[in-house]
């Protein structure tokens, strides 16, 4: 969990009743420890690894008719085998009972989620936070370049989590300057607190690759009411 995380899980849950009730978002404690939590990350991490690496392929791919009809049918039967017992909804922010949270179903970090590319963010003493991550053919938008959504995605999860690190912060408004296309491949996030105004959290990042910055952004975070009371 990265720094001041836990302190993040002791706020949200209390403010989860408020401002995200009405979102319907799925708050949930499960009575599981850690090292439960670690064989289920061993178990459904590589699953959803193949899923990334069948997406990627399915783009791709360049194998015969034949191949691709059998192929399908397939994934098909795999996707049938997953359904036979579903959770009802979204997977939601879960908890261990020692306050661990996983959210595997987020699209910016989601164990379990193979659209998710997926982010880890890192910390220093300094306040920077920082991402690392290779976006690959299922995240083209122009030609060759990054989908400015994905971008999008990537800065307001950093962002987030950014402001995020003392109490929890909900995106109000994020702004984005494309500066320059964005290509496909290995790309860094930067990100840092540039003032606190009461409940109101701004933060300012970027993204790069090898040639420097491509997309500036500026997030304006939301504490909910009772995590400040
Ligand atoms: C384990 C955990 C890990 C935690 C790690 C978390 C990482 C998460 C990263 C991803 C983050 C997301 O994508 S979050 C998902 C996208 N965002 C959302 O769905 C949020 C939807 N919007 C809302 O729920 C709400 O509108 C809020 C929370 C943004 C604000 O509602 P509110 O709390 O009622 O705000 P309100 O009292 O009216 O205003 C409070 C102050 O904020 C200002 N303000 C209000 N809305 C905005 C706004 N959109 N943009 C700018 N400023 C705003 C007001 O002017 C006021 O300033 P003043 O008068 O006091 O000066």
């Amino acid at each position: 969990m990265c720094r001041g995380a836990q302190h993040v899980v002791n706020r949200i849950l209390p403010a989860a009743d408020t401002i995200l009730h009405d979102h319907r978002v799925k708050f949930t404690r499960e009575d599981i420890d850690s090292s439960e939590l670690d064989r289920r990350r061993a178990l459904y991490g590589p699953l959803t690894e193949a899923v990334r690496e069948l997406v990627d392929a399915t783009i791709r791919t360049e194998v015969d008719e034949s191949v691709i009809r059998e192929v399908h049918a397939e994934v098909a039967a795999a996707a049938a085998k997953l359904r036979a017992k579903q959770l009802d909804g979204a997977f939601g922010l879960r908890f261990t009972t020692g306050g661990e949270s996983f959210a595997w179903g987020n699209a910016g970090i989601g164990l379990r989620n193979a659209l998710a590319p997926p982010l880890s963010v890192e910390s220093d003493a300094s306040g920077l936070h920082w991402t690392e991550v290779t976006l690959g053919a299922p995240y083209e938008g122009p030609p060759g370049l990054v989908h400015g959504g994905i971008c999008a995605l990537v800065l307001d999860h950093l962002l987030g989590t950014t402001a995020s690190s003392i109490e929890p912060r909900f995106t109000g408004t994020l702004t984005l300057r494309y500066r320059r296309g964005t290509p496909l491949g290995r790309l860094r996030a930067e990100a840092r607190i540039t003032r606190n105004e009461g409940r109101k959290t701004v933060v300012n990042g970027t993204l790069s690759d090898a040639g420097g910055v491509t997309v500036e952004a500026e997030g304006i975070f939301i504490g909910p009411a009772t995590a400040t009371a």
